[in-house]
C-alpha cells in the first residue's frame, strides 16, 4: 500500500505539490495521470526517498522510503533512463545491484527473462536502444521481488509490442496482488492499463477513483481529463 497525505513540496516561491492526497493499494494497477510538469516525478521521488517534502507525509507500507527494513524487497522502482553506466553490460550492472542487496546471481538470468533481456544481456547499456533501457530498469527494480512498484513513465520509448508487453506484465502483477503506481501523461495508453486513477494537475488532486468512474459520462479516459481539467481553467492555483 502506498499512502500520499498531505504533501506539500516547495522549490523558493513555487509550490510544485500542493497537499496532494491518494492511495495505491494491493492488488490495482493505479495510473498517477498528468500533463507536463504538474508534479507526478516529484511526488514519486518523495515517495522513493530521491528528494524531501516540505510537509505531509509520502509512506510505503506505513513508512517512509528510508525506513523500509529491506527496500529492495518491497519496492520496485523505475525512472526516466535505464539507470546503468553505458560502459557496463546490462548483465553486470544488474549483478552488481544483486550483489549490493545480497540476492543471488541466478536471480539475475531470472529477472533478464522476465523482461525478455538475456539476448543482449552481455552487450554494452550506451549501445541498447531506449525501449532495451526501459527493460532494463524495470529488471532492476523487479531484482528483490517486490510487492509493490513505482515506475514513471515506463512505456515512454517502448515500441506497440513493448508497450504491450508492459501492460500484461503489469496486469499480472495486479492480479497476484501486487501494488503498482505508474505515471504517465499518454491516457489513451493508460486507459488499457490501470484499474484506479489519480490526475494531477499543477500540483492539486483533480480526480481519484477507479477507472469506470474517472471516465463517467464521456467516452474516453482523455475526454474526462480534458473536462475535469477545463472545469478549473480558470483555477490559477
Ligand atoms: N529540480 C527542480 N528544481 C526546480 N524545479 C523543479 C525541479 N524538478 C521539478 N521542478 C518543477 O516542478 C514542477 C513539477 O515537475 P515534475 O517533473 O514533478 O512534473 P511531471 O508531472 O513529472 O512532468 P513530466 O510529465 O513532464 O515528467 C514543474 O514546474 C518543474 O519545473
Amino acid at each position: 500500500m502506498l499512502t500520499i497525505d498531505h504533501l506539500v513540496k516547495r522549490r523558493g516561491a513555487h509550490e510544485i505539490l500542493s497537499g496532494i492526497s491518494f492511495q495505491a493499494r494491493p492488488g490495482r494497477v493505479t495510473g498517477f495521470l498528468g500533463p507536463n510538469g504538474a508534479g507526478k516525478s516529484s511526488t514519486l521521488r518523495i515517495l522513493l526517498g530521491l528528494d524531501r517534502a516540505t510537509s505531509g507525509s509520502a509512506l510505503i507500507n506505513g513508512k517512509p522510503f528510508a525506513q523500509l527494513a529491506n527496500p529492495l524487497m518491497t519496492v520496485g522502482a523505475a525512472f526516466d533512463g535505464s539507470g546503468a553506466h553505458g560502459m557496463r553490460t546490462g548483465r553486470a550492472h544488474l549483478r552488481w545491484i544483486a550483489r549490493a542487496a545480497g540476492l543471488p546471481r541466478s536471480r539475475v538470468e531470472e529477472v533478464l527473462d522476465m523482461v525478455g533481456l538475456t539476448y543482449a544481456a552481455g552487450k554494452r547499456v550506451g549501445s541498447y536502444s531506449l525501449g532495451m533501457g526501459r527493460r532494463l530498469a524495470l529488471a532492476a527494480a523487479l531484482l528483490g521481488d517486490p510487492p509493490i512498484l513505482v515506475l514513471d513513465e515506463p512505456v515512454n520509448g517502448l515500441d506497440p509490442e513493448g508497450i504491450r508487453w508492459i501492460r500484461t506484465f503489469l496486469r499480472e502483477r495486479a492480479e497476484f496482488g501486487n501494488t503498482v503506481l505508474l505515471s504517465s501523461h499518454l491516457m489513451g495508453e493508460l486507459a488499457e492499463t490501470v484499474d484506479d486513477v489519480v490526475i494531477i494537475k499543477r500540483g492539486k488532486i483533480v480526480a481519484d477513483g477507479a477507472l469506470e468512474e474517472i471516465i463517467g459520462t464521456h467516452s474516453t479516459l482523455e475526454d474526462a481529463f480534458f473536462a475535469l481539467t477545463a472545469e478549473r481553467a480558470g483555477d490559477t492555483g
